[in-house]
């Protein structure tokens, strides 16, 4: 692939943009303020984002996006969900014909309830197959500090997948290709949830049997609505299912699990938000369109709702916890 552009500077667009020049490939990175991209043309840093981390030298930062957007092969998109619809519009016009457009962002659109895929492919006027996602365990510190990962580019055209993932394989970074691209949305949209109330369930202080009672079912519900909109069952046991929520659910680098703590320890969604300093926690908003998403096809997400109703209706964590604990007895494969 000869040339690519990030577009947005955050903690994901900035390690997907190292991962991308470290595998040798010619990287632009756009970021919104100047300071960020001065920081990273003069001294090799993201001061705000990743702060620790030598960026390459052959990463090029701008905020100018024409110049972003020119000769681009792909574009990646490393902006929040609910921004993503504003800032394609921006950029629409600037496109390269037939370059893929790569999503990034893990959520659902609030109103329209449509996946990243979907808006973007509305918004940039494309057909599916001109549109990618990145999604899998991905936590954008451990893989700027150059840990192992994997993760998975899903595809509906096969060859695009291959070529984006020769662009960003390394020595650190192993991309796999799913043309799954409904349920390898729906997993990373879903874990983030899943994530908040595995943060909740800490917060309160409760230990391992419980994270691992909620990543569980997480994962049964999360599949269920992937059954009902289409996707294949087996992409919930991979990288953009279990991997994810695994990663998510259990690390202290999580913005979404973090968040969870702090509404289990009694903080209000005020004081979670303001703690957070900016960063996103995409479940707090996905919480809601996914639940709606489900109720519209019939589904049942008992945590996902339950997160819902911590977030937006004040209901007390320890209360949902009786809930959840409370509900009709049912077989595991309900
Ligand atoms: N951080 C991670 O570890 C990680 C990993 C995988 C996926 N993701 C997903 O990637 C997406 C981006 O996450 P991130 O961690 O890079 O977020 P972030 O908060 O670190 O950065 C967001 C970036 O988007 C830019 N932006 C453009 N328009 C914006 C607007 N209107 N409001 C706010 N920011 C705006 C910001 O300037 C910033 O550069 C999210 O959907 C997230 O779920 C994040
Ligand atoms: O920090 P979070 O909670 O947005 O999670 C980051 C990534 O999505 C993990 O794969």
């Amino acid at each position: 692939m000869t040339r690519v552009a990030v577009m947005g500077a955050g903690s994901w667009g900035t390690a997907f943009a190292k991962v991308l020049a470290d595998a040798g490939t010619d990287t632009v990175l756009w970021a919104r303020r100047s300071e960020v991209a001065d920081a990273i043309s003069a001294r090799r840093v993201n001061p705000d984002y990743l702060p620790d981390v030598v960026l390459p030298a052959n990463l090029v930062a701008t905020t100018d996006a024409e110049k972003a957007l020119a000769g681009a092969r792909a574009v990646v998109l490393g902006v929040p969900s609910q921004t993503l619809r504003a800032n394609l519009a921006g950029w629409r016009d600037l496109l390269p014909p037939d370059a893929t457009l790569v999503s990034l962002a893990k959520g659902v659109e609030l109103g329209t309830l449509k996946r990243m895929s979907e808006v973007i492919r509305e918004v940039a006027d494309v057909p599916e197959d001109r549109v990618a996602v990145v999604t899998g365990p991905n936590l954008a510190k451990e893989i700027a500090a150059e840990q192992p990962t994997a993760t998975v580019i899903a595809c509906a055209d096969h060859d695009r997948a291959v070529e984006l993932q020769r662009a960003c394989s390394n020595a650190y970074f192993r991309p796999y290709t799913n043309v799954d691209v409904v349920g390898c949305e729906l997993g990373g949209a879903c874990k983030n949830v899943i994530a908040l109330a595995c943060g909740m369930a800490a917060g309160l202080g409760f230990g391992d049997n419980t994270m691992a009672s909620i990543i569980t079912r997480g994962l049964a519900e999360t599949a269920r609505l992937g059954a009902a909109l289409g996707a294949d069952p087996l992409t919930f046991a991979g990288l953009a299912g279990l991997g994810d929520l695994v990663a998510t659910c259990a690390s202290p680098l999580s913005r979404n699990r973090t968040f969870g703590e702090r509404l289990g320890r009694g903080e209000t969604l005020a004081q979670a938000q303001e703690a957070a300093h900016g960063q996103v926690a995409e479940g707090v908003k996905s919480c809601r369109s996914i639940g709606e998403l489900a109720a519209r096809n019939g589904v049942d997400m008992p945590i996902t709702d339950g997160v819902r109703q911590v977030c937006h209706e004040g209901l007390d964590p320890r209360v949902l916890t009786a809930a959840l604990l409370g509900r009709e007895r049912k077989s595991e494969r309900q």
